[in-house]
């Protein structure tokens, strides 16, 4: 099994518009991945590596800062800010596995009143971030047309749904990744990266600076996601597999330690969209597969879960 590739150049963010046709193609490529596999890499999606690496290095001048800075943005500390920083060990994406080696910084609202970093600590960090955030949510509200053609409901099914990408009422939320090297003396049994979990959102965008991410296929066995320059892998997550009546599936992923010996550290922009905090999702083919439920409810629920707290 390996991801496929499909090229989204006919919708991507530099056409104003798809024709019926592409559209058509686009929408039967995205169906097969999502019901096969969960997840697809997308190519000319306009999103370009330059953009992508620009936010990659802003986010590292952040993480490499000393612990005291990176505290004042702790959730503790800004226990209401959408934004902040999440410390090493802190999740545990997988509750059997000890806390993951990683180190984030979450962006969910572009609020002004919002605290960001200053540009003292470091330069044009609030400017990149913003714009990649805008960039990743225009070209998911593309895939989620796409989506909505491959599953025969109206677009506007999915694309109502998500009105608030960036405000208060939607907890999408973009979030840089840092897994500094690793040193093996000090890594717990069991410990990795970032441990088994599937997404709980509608779906992710996802750029890597290097390989480590594995994905589960249906045999059981994970198989490596490639890294390929200028490519967004997007995933369904739990919320979609939900309104979708296990047509699309969000299946499982990690990422794991370098091989031993490798002293690299790895970055990735993961881009997780979430329906509007007051959304109620039924399953859009009326099969009543699952009870409606709200859509902030079962984003708090996984929640807590990753931060060991139910
Ligand atoms: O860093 C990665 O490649 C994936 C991280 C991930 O799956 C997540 O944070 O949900
Ligand atoms: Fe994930």
């Amino acid at each position: 099994m390996s991801i496929p590739v499909v090229d989204f150049g006919d919708y991507g963010l530099d056409k104003c518009d798809v024709c019926d046709d592409r559209l058509q193609d686009l929408s039967q490529q995205l169906g097969a991945a999502f019901t096969d596999i969960g997840f697809v890499l997308l190519k000319n999606t306009g999103i370009t590596q330059d953009e992508v690496n620009t936010a990659m290095d802003v986010a590292m001048k952040f993480f490499l800062q000393p612990d005291a800075v990176k505290k004042t943005f702790s959730r503790e500390t800004f226990s209401v800010s959408p934004n902040h920083w999440v410390s090493v060990e802190t999740e545990r994406l997988n509750p059997l596995r000890p806390g993951d080696l990683k180190e984030s910084f979450n962006v969910s609202s572009l609020h002004p009143d919002i605290k960001w970093p200053s540009s003292d600590i470091v330069p044009g960090f609030k400017e990149t971030q913003v714009s990649i955030f805008q960039r990743c949510k225009e070209l998911s509200l593309r895939v989620l047309r796409v989506m909505a053609h491959s599953v025969g409901v109206d677009p506007e099914v999915f694309l109502d749904a998500h009105q608030h990408i960036g405000d208060p009422k939607n907890s999408t939320t973009l979030r840089s990744l840092y897994y500094s090297p690793v040193n093996r003396d000090h890594v717990k049994e069991n410990q990795i990266r970032c441990g088994e979990h599937s997404d709980y959102g509608s779906i992710t965008l996802l750029f890597q600076s290097s390989e480590g991410l594995q994905v589960r296929a249906r045999s059981g066995e994970f198989i490596c996601v490639p890294c390929i320059p200028e490519t967004v892998l997007v995933n369904i997550a739990d919320m979609m597999q939900r309104w979708t009546s296990d047509r699309f599936v969000s299946v499982l992923h990690r990422v794991i330690l370098p091989p031993a010996g490798d002293s690299s550290s790895r970055q990735s922009l993961a881009f997780f969209i979430q329906p509007d905090d007051d959304v109620v999702i039924t399953c859009c083919d009326g099969s009543n597969k699952y009870p409606p439920i709200n859509s902030r409810d079962h984003y708090m629920e996984r929640f807590s879960v990753s931060y060991g707290r139910s």
